[in-house]
């Protein structure tokens, strides 16, 4: 769950704007930033590890990213490792200059790039997929051998990415000259949305992964992009677009509700807030329907994401809702961190009880998921060291169970807490006096109704079952191998040393 943007402006440099479109994405990715601009027939890149407000210095990088249109990346690895060398957007020269963001993951980056080698002679400098599918979407391109690229064109390059890559991808490339275009796999796993701002020049275009970014830069949402399709504004501002998947079928990751996404967020049509909403009332209701005489004195949610759950789920139940727990907000997300020492530390230092919410009482925490067991295993403790006579823990989403293979980190199960435990077990591991979590009839209910057309979700970390359904055994065991935290954190290790080769 990267963050993408891209603008196409009709009148100033858009260097600005897409700083702020991924500031506004932050929370997709905290490990690196990237923009890419393209003045006339030059580009500018500038892209390495660090924060937005870090990667990107006033004098010395932004006003060198000059140009009327750009595309940016926020980065949370899955692929690869997390050195500088992977960060986004990638670029390739042939054919035109393209240059790419993605969120998501591709589940046939290996035998891709074998074909890139073997067949298509493409050389890839980096273990990232996302540059194996930026030179499967060059390839396809060449393959149209045209001189000046039509739109049918770039429609036909994005069904031919379909038809060869499979897994996760929601993405912006820019091609030097002509324009951007926003594609998104046929089973739209992956948020992207569009937009645009009326100008006194012409039609400024913005594609980015939420609608928060466009929110905040004053563009009005077109919409989605619908699994399958693309999206192509010419840098003149003119947009075209097209299904290019033969059989698409709309199956959203609803983790992005859970935990991803902002909630003032709407992708596919759902506000993401509103989803949340219903998840705290689902909860309540099981609680009440399970634990009718229940003690709970107040509702304590874990800040930030469970907090609009855990309000609705305290007024369901009719119980006092508190900030217990103060989030310092220079602490970014502890979950999307690189590795597990980093993550428990920046647990007590991110969230702080206030003493007076737990003394005494019966408290319920909320909190949206419970993936590692990290957050909860912390906060139940210091729930328990603050003078809290019962602690109860319940979480907005159903136990994580399964690898995720489209994008988010989470590829071993042996890091999930709750693979091969039962409640008890969790109850007893975790230290809580009850563990409630959310059914996933209901949670898939509290998202479905935002937006009645969507039938499927993907619910692969709940169930295993993957909407792709190319995902084998022994794929999820070679990806335990790759992407354990030890393998992750030895590879960087080593890559740390060979980074002066980037993709560009
Ligand atoms: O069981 P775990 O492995 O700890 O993962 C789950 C926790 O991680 C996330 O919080 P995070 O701090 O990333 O972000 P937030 O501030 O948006 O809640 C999520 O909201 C849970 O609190
Ligand atoms: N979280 C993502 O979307 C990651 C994108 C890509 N797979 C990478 O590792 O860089
Ligand atoms: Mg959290």
């Amino acid at each position: 769950m990267c963050g993408i943007a891209g603008i196409v402006s009709q009148s100033a440099n858009v260097n600005q704007e897409l700083f702020d479109a991924l500031t506004m994405l932050q929370h997709r990715g905290q490990d690196a930033a990237g923009i890419i601009t393209n003045d006339e027939d030059r580009l500018y890149l500038r892209k390495e590890n660090g924060l937005v407000r870090d990667v990107f210095n006033k004098d010395e990088h932004m006003q060198q990213l000059r140009g009327p249109m750009g595309v940016g990346h926020v980065r949370y690895p899955t692929a690869g490792c997390s050195t500088s060398a992977e960060a986004q957007p990638f670029y390739t020269n042939m054919p035109f200059g393209i240059s790419l963001s993605h969120n998501g993951n591709l589940t046939n980056a290996e035998e891709l790039k074998q074909e890139l080698f073997l067949q298509d002679r493409r050389h890839l400098n980096t273990e990232s997929d996302s540059e194996v599918l930026l030179n499967v979407f060059a390839h396809e391109l060449m393959q149209r051998n045209a001189l000046r690229l039509s739109p049918e064109d770039i429609f036909a390059a994005v069904s031919g990415v379909h038809h060869r890559c499979r897994g996760a991808y929601a993405c912006v490339a820019m091609i030097t000259g002509y324009g951007v275009v926003g594609f998104r796999d046929p089973f739209g796993i992956r948020p992207v949305v569009y937009g645009f701002r009326e100008t006194a020049n012409g039609r400024d275009y913005m594609i980015a992964s939420e609608s928060v970014a466009l929110n905040a830069l004053g563009y009005e949402m077109l919409g989605d992009i619908l699994p399958g399709e693309a999206v192509y504004i010419t840098h003149d501002g003119k947009l075209h677009k097209r299904q290019c998947a033969a059989n698409p079928i709309y199956s959203p990751c609803i983790f992005e509700h859970v935990y991803l996404a902002r909630p003032d967020s709407v992708i596919d049509n759902i506000y993401v807030y509103k989803a949340r909403l219903r998840m705290g009332i689902k909860l309540a209701e099981k609680i009440l329907r399970e634990w009718p005489d229940h003690d709970i004195d107040v509702v304590i949610p874990i800040p930030d994401t469970s907090r609009v759950a855990g309000a609705e789920l305290a007024a369901r139940l009719g119980v006092n809702y508190r900030e217990g727990f103060i989030k310092n907000r220079y602490i970014g997300r502890t979950f999307i961190m690189p590795g597990q020492a980093q993550r428990k530390k920046s647990v007590r230092q991110k969230l702080n009880p206030v003493g007076i919410e737990f003394k005494g009482k019966n408290v319920l925490l909320v909190d949206d998921s419970i993936v590692r067991g990290t957050t909860s295993q912390e906060i139940i403790q210091m729930a328990r060291d603050s003078g809290a006579r019962k602690v109860y823990f319940a979480s907005a989403s159903p136990p994580v169970r399964y690898p995720n293979v489209y994008g988010i980190d989470m590829p071993t199960t042996v890091e999930l807490v709750a693979h091969g435990r039962s409640n008890e077990q969790l109850e007893q591991l975790l230290g809580a006096d009850r563990l409630i979590y959310q059914d996933l009839p209901d949670l898939i209910e509290a998202v479905r109704q935002g937006n009645k057309n969507i039938t499927r979700f993907d619910t692969s970390v709940f169930t295993g079952e993957y909407v792709t359904q190319d995902i084998s055994s022994e794929y999820l065991s070679q990806l335990e191998l790759f992407r354990s935290d030890a393998a992750k954190q030895k590879r960087t290790r080593s890559a740390q040393t060979v980074i002066e080769l980037k993709n560009a």
